[in-house]
């Protein structure tokens, strides 16, 4: 025994040197892991070689490339990862750029995300990957981004919003004089889940007859990270792990029931519940793959409609001047009138100062990371500088960059501005080149071929609830003053709205009829 403490005793007095040799090496003989071509974007080299930039990641996540950027300051650079060539992309010109290339592609990663997202099979997945017989029909993606681009415009995009809407509604309406809530984020997310599930599933809606699913629901989306690693997930998450399985299993059974067919469930459940079967998907997998679809409904509208609810009621001239514009949709109840109705295709044309917040809500909390794979050697460039991009290396986008930037945004880059997306009054040369800047660098919802196709999702619900919430009611902190924006953090992986955390999580409200609104119900028309 006393040997082997002996020895290594011993081995410990030569650590120094071992480091000191291996140090030599690895200064001597290092090279950059990447060959570069001198056209692309320059290398960034991290400091420990090889997996300096993966351990960045692993220890500030998405914070990283925030990190990176205030040390570098380059519109493009790349980040030699093991043998792999990450470019990472911050110039507004270069983002459109990207976005207008055919050989720059978010499909490779879309298929890759989900199957981790959702935790299934590859069975379930096979139809997904399945080559069209005729190569010029489209893939089985592109048909399913068609039906959610054709189920989330027009009429059944208003037909969901209006359900949406007025299942929100239901619970304002049951508010007498006053109501505290304990978490405003919680109480919102659980009040939208609701409403949203009802207007895609129907009157057999799963999380209406088992409302735990939407605690469930939130469990699994809180902690993506882990589940996306696709390793262990019951060990590493536990709690999102069994929140995913009791959801698909729950929608199983809801397909297996072919409650989709039912005449009061959305378009878009019923189209992509027919093309899933017409690949020969079964009940059941369609059930498992539609989480997807649920994913997609939920994931960000909540978030929004926090930051937007809680940025305009910490403000007493925001309110007041959201206020004046919503009084042009409805006007103030004669005694004894108790139902006031809100047109929400009016919001454009009517609220711009709304509209605008709403935009403005999602450049500060919308951080997502943009990310493409170089199917082809392509060319970028903008008015400065042209890069390579070699097939094989993948983009990333991070709209933190892009969206908090002070050369775009000026000072006031990181607050709230209300107004800061209204159109100027009156528009010259330097106004409109400016305009066009700003729109450069805002990209919430991605660009090009793959823009989000369901990004209309959030805005008519986001605006409805914010109007009826600003007109009816004054919503203030727990002891009735004014209501404080939480800090907004960085996005986690797989994230694009940013959630609110610690404080913000908890923080309560305190929600009151207004004077002259008190019996007033709500209900929201087209
Ligand atoms: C407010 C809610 C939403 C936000 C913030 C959001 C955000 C995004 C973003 C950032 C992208 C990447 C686009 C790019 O890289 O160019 C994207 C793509 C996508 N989103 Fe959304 N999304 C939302 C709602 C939805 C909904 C409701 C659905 C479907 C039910 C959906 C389905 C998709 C699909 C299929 C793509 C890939 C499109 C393609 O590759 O062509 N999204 N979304």
């Amino acid at each position: 025994m006393s040997f082997l403490v002996d020895s290594i005793l011993k081995l410990v007095d030569y650590v120094p040197l071992f480091l000191a040799i291996t140090s030599v090496i690895v200064l001597v003989f290092w090279r950059p892991s990447v060959h570069l071509d001198p056209a692309e974007p320059r290398l960034l080299r991290p400091k420990i070689p090889y997996i300096g930039h993966a351990i960045g990641f692993l220890r500030h996540q998405t914070k990283y490339l925030a990190i990176l950027n205030s040390q570098v300051s380059q519109p493009a650079y790349t980040l030699p990862v093991l043998n792999k060539k990450i470019y990472v992309v911050t110039s507004p010109s270069l983002l459109q750029s990207i976005f207008r290339s055919k050989e720059l592609s978010f499909e490779p990663f879309m298929l890759q995300f989900s199957q981790r997202l959702l935790g299934v099979s590859d069975k379930v997945m096979e139809p997904t990957r399945r080559e069209p017989e005729d190569a010029k029909a489209p893939s089985f993606v592109q048909q399913v981004i068609k039906e959610i681009y054709t189920s989330l415009s027009g009429e059944s995009l208003v037909d969901m919003n209006l359900s949406t809407l007025n299942g929100f509604a239901s619970v304002l309406n049951g508010i007498s004089d006053a109501c505290s809530v304990d978490g405003l984020y919680r109480w919102l997310r659980s009040t939208l889940t609701l409403a949203t599930t009802d207007s895609i599933f129907g009157s057999h809606n799963p999380m209406k007859l088992q409302p735990e699913l939407i605690g469930l629901y939130w469990d699994f989306e809180s902690n993506l990270t882990p589940l996306l690693l696709d390793f262990a997930p019951s060990l590493l998450a536990p709690t999102a792990h069994r929140g995913r399985q009791a959801i698909k299993a729950t929608l199983s059974k809801y397909y297996v029931a072919q409650h989709d067919l039912e005449p009061d469930v959305a378009r878009i459940t019923k189209q992509r519940a027919v093309l899933l079967r017409k690949y020969g998907m079964s009940d059941h997998d369609v059930g498992e793959f539609e989480l997807g679809l649920l994913h997609g409904a939920l994931a960000n509208t909540p978030p929004i409609l926090f930051w937007l609810l809680v940025h305009i009621f910490a403000s007493v001239s925001v309110t007041a001047a959201i206020r004046n514009e919503l009084l042009g949709l409805t006007s103030t109840p004669a005694d004894g009138k108790r139902e006031v109705s809100i047109k929400i295709t009016t919001f454009e044309s009517q609220c711009p100062i709304l509209v605008s917040a709403y935009r403005e809500t999602l450049r500060l909390t919308n951080s997502h990371i943009g990310v493409r794979r170089v199917m082809t050697d392509t060319w970028i460039s903008d008015s400065n500088s042209t890069y390579l991009l070699k097939a094989g290396a993948d983009i990333q986008m991070p709209a933190e960059i892009t969206h908090l930037s002070s050369n775009t945004w000026g000072p006031t880059a990181k607050e709230f501005d209300a107004g800061r997306f209204l159109k100027p009054k009156c528009r010259g040369a330097k106004e409109n080149q400016d305009l066009k800047d700003k729109m450069k660098a805002y990209h919430p919802f991605g660009g090009g071929k793959h823009l989000c196709p369901g990004r209309n999702i959030a805005f008519a619900p986001c605006l409805g609830v914010v109007a009826v919430l600003l007109l009816g009611f004054e919503v203030k902190g727990i002891n009735n003053e004014l209501v404080e924006v939480p800090d907004i953090r960085s996005v986690k992986f797989g994230e694009a709205v940013v959630k609110p955390f610690g404080e913000g999580l908890e923080m309560g409200a305190l929600i009151t009829r207004r004077k002259g609104w008190e019996k007033v119900m709500w209900k929201f028309v087209c």
